[in-house]
């Protein structure tokens, strides 16, 4: 892949990238470059729109007429096309016009034909998608297979055997460093994030050691295998593997219920482990690895090092109070119960952190695993401190099972459908320890103090600050980590009981195990409803949620499955887009005493105790605004997060942040906004005057912004809380995340074996948020909530009382035998 700008395309010497990497003058293509540019010039300007231009949003639809497809190809959005190959696509707008070669420009108008995609919107926006598997790719993550290297062979098979071996035996012998430095830990099972608000081990840990090991010896022996053939010799790996990625046992395919883990939600051949717990994230462009394997994305594309993480946040991110307009904090902590329902990341075991206790220096020991921040000895922060180290260590990588990959896959250690896996756990097993076992309900503590029922006691160290006297057990290890997203899983505690009790009066014949099921499945159904009516048209705005088919189909079913649809998180989604939440968290949390810093309500929710402090909280996360996405970072994320006693200073999450992005070697910002249909930021001044010139001190060229920077700098949509680029990959998400869920809630008979009746459907789709919290609050009569619950009050949301018949209640009476 070349790692070329496209400005030095433009102005320098064609330069070759050779397979380690370094570069060197390429004569040959420049010039048939030059060659290419003289025969173009006289027909550049016959040739039709560009897809750039014409796909850029807001494009006015008059100048660029849409075209219709051709039978057969349907037009959706481009980042909704696995047929297109993705890459060749934004290397090609990266270029400018008289760079680019004749047939290239004719796939404008073939492969890459665009179309009117949405009539109310009236906008060429969409792209001309040939049926799946006419290009023959494959239907999972085509954008991944583009490895050149991957498809060469050398040599006969001999000859490889042996390469193959030396590269394993240098692959066993990296993979110890790793596996010395976590023996210390019990069996090496600690996940590394634990002291890290990443969450304390689950119970039930899904994922075997084994297969975290076995994927790390994969990608060791991957790059040794690369180091020794100098990038030829892949395919004698690939002809050792199985070559295909596992299947699980799906005994009863047409259960009405889903899995807890997420398998055999696609019965398809080769699908029953797509989105299940383990099941290695996916990507909408290929990664960046240094090496191509599994080496951070560390240098920029004029080949000096990129900025650091902590300096490009402590020189970019400020703690700054701005606000948002419209939506509330409830929204804000909404995101992040979501965010845990479909994605955490498993971080390498170790059994010491990356650097010294008083983060002066990295430790002599760290795990190979560690890639720990550098901070500079200048640091605004951290330098009054001593500290020149921060602690990171890297994703563990899935075994590379997939043949058609050469290079690390970050896996999600929760089931990455939106299925209640923060409410029920991941596992059956999980799933077990957390109910009652009894009228289906799930197990909680019940005082009359209390009001109502809370989460169960969780006594696992680390799963809160030591000092904390009241600590929660959920489906997810990171539910304590802020006192208002306990609110949020009490909630959703409440309401499974609620249900659950209510089916039983109405069915008193019903069993624990079905009233359990039961109860489950309409909760996933009105959070799912909820996620797709309430929250994602605000977070990326009607018209991303149009474009995407976000919408719920009130009253009908929905008949957008496709067992083609892998539902599995990307890389891009999960450690940069839906980051986004980050910024809109707020510096102070508004109590009904008072404000109090966000930090000092890190994993203790002892005050959970006071009696009515659930219902005071979540009518003041109604009021409080939360803060808007842009360059404004609450300090309790980037200096206090994980900070431990007698410490005056914690870790950085927005520094995390763009580190977990080079980790997963995630591209650079340019890219994703090429693939936005958006020309491509040319120059630093293509962000602003004020940022421009701050991001030309700390990066090297515009090509090298990090996702999440450019991302969190993009100007919100209008309507939306986050840009466009964001909205795109974040909206492109939650439609896999439906039409690949064959137990999605509105999916009808046809898919879904779990469908509800049309009545049922009805009902569901009558629950809101401001609902939920009217049926589980503690007082109900003391209680007000805003028809709208994530947005602020205002002339058209104004609170009413939780008795008041404005709100909606869920009817029941439908689930009657
Ligand atoms: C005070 C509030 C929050 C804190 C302290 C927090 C903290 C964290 C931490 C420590 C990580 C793991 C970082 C890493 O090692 O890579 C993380 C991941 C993440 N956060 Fe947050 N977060 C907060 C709020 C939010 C919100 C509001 C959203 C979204 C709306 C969000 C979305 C995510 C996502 C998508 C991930 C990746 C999950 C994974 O795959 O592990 N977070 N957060
Ligand atoms: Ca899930």
């Amino acid at each position: 892949m070349s790692r070329l700008s496209s400005k030095e395309q433009r102005l320098e010497a064609p330069v070759c990238t050779v397979s380690d990497g370094r570069m060197k003058p390429c004569v040959w293509p420049a010039v048939l470059v030059l060659l290419g540019f003289l025969a173009l010039v006289p027909i550049i300007d016959s040739i039709s729109p560009s897809v750039e231009q014409s796909s850029r949003v807001g494009a006015n639809a008059s100048q660029h007429p849409p075209q219709s497809c051709a039978f057969g190809s349907s037009c959706v959005r481009l980042l909704q096309c696995p047929e297109i190959d993705r890459m060749a696509l934004v290397r090609y707008l990266s270029r400018p016009p008289y760079l680019r070669s004749p047939p290239e420009r004719r796939w404008e108008t073939s492969f890459w034909r665009r179309c009117t995609l949405d009539d109310s919107v009236g906008q060429p926006v969409g792209i001309c998608c040939p049926p799946l598997g006419l290009t023959g790719s494959e239907p999972w993550h085509p954008a991944e297979s583009g490895e050149e290297s991957f498809e060469r062979t050398n040599g006969p098979a001999n000859e490889d055997d042996e390469v193959l071996l030396r590269a394993e035996s240098f692959g066993r012998w990296e993979l110890e460093k790793f596996r010395a430095n976590a023996n210390a830990i019990d069996g090496g099972l600690l996940d590394g994030a634990m002291h890290l608000h990443g969450g304390f081990p689950v119970p039930h840990d899904a994922i075997p050691a084994a297969s975290l090991w076995a994927g790390l010896k994969d990608v060791l022996t991957q790059q040794a295998l690369n180091r020794i053939t100098n990038g030829t010799g892949v395919k004698a790996f690939r002809r050792k593997k199985r070559c295909l990625l596992g299947e699980a046992r799906c005994d009863k395919p047409h259960s009405r219920y889903r899995r807890f883990d997420g398998r055999c939600n696609n019965i398809a051949p080769g699908g029953s482990l797509w989105g299940s717990v383990g099941y290695p994230m996916g990507r909408v462009l290929p990664p960046a690895y240094d090496d191509g394997v599994w080496s951070p994305r560390t240098v920029s594309v004029a080949g000096r090092y990129l900025p650091t993480a902590r300096k490009l946040s402590s020189a970019l991110f400020a703690d700054l109070h701005q606000p948002h307009a419209h939506y509330n904090v409830l929204l804000m902590q909404f995101g992040q119960f979501l965010a845990h329902d479909f994605s955490r990341n498993k971080v390498i075991a170790a059994s010491t952190k990356c650097c010294t206790a008083d983060g002066s220096r990295r430790l002599p020991e760290a795990s190979p695993g560690c890639m720990a921040i550098p901070v500079s000895s200048g640091d605004e922060f951290y330098a009054q401190h001593g500290v020149r180290c921060m602690h990171f260590m890297r994703s563990a990588v899935a075994p590379m099972d997939d043949c058609s990959v050469a290079h690390g896959r970050q896996l999600s250690a929760v089931s990455h459908f939106i299925d209640g896996s923060p409410i029920y756990g991941v596992t059956k097993e999980q799933a077990n320890g957390l109910r009652a076992h009894e009228g289906g309900r799930l197990k909680s503590l019940n005082h009359r103090r209390y009001h109502n029922e809370l989460p169960p006691i969780e006594r696992a160290e680390g799963a809160c600050e030591k000092w904390a006297t009241l600590c929660f057990r959920t489906g997810d290890g990171r539910s304590n980590q802020l006192i208002s997203l306990v609110a949020v899983h009490t909630l959703m505690l409440r309401e499974h009981n609620r249900v659950a009790w209510n089916l039983q009066r109405l069915n008193p014949h019903w069993k624990d195990g079905t009233l359990f099921h039961e109860a489950r499945r309409i909760v996933v159904g009105q959070l799912q409803h909820i996620v797709y009516n309430e929250y994602l048209p605000k977070v990326v705005g009607k018209w991303y949620a149009t474009l995407y088919g976000l919408h719920p189909t009130w009253g009908e079913y929905s008949d957008s499955y496709s067992d083609r649809v892998d539902p599995s998180v990307t890389s891009e989604f999960t450690v940069a887009a839906f980051r986004f939440g980050h910024s809109t968290v707020p510096s102070k949390l508004e109590l009904k005493d008072g404000p109090v810093d966000t930090w000092h309500t890190f994993l203790d929710p002892t005050r959970f105790r006071e009696q009515s402090f659930y219902d005071d909280l979540l009518q003041s996360m109604q009021r409080q605004p939360m803060q808007t996405v842009d360059e404004r970072f609450s300090s309790s994320l980037t200096r206090f997060l994980d900070v431990k006693p007698g410490h005056p200073y914690g870790v950085d999450l927005s520094a995390i942040n763009i580190q977990r992005g080079r980790d997963h070697a995630i591209r650079p910002y340019n890219d994703y906004l090429r693939l936005a249909g958006k020309p491509g930021a040319h120059s630093f001044d293509d962000f602003g005057p004020a940022m421009g010139s701050k991001l030309s001190a700390l990066y090297s060229h515009p090509d090298d912004v990090d996702l999440y920077v450019g991302g969190v700098l993009e100007p919100p949509i209008e309507g939306a809380v986050v840009g466009e680029t964001f909205a795109e990959l974040i909206s492109e998400q939650f439609s896999r995340f439906k039409r690949g869920d064959r137990y999605f809630y509105s999916h009808g008979p046809d898919s879904n074996p779990g469908h509800f009746t049309l009545p049922q459907l009805k009902a569901i789709q009558q629950s809101t948020m401001a609902a939920l919290i009217c049926a589980n609050a503690g007082d109900a009569h003391e209680m007000y909530v805003l028809p709208d619950a994530f947005a602020l009050p205002h002339e058209a949301n104004r609170p009413v009382a939780c008795t008041s018949p404005e709100v909606p209640r869920l009817d029941l009476q439908w689930w009657k035998d």
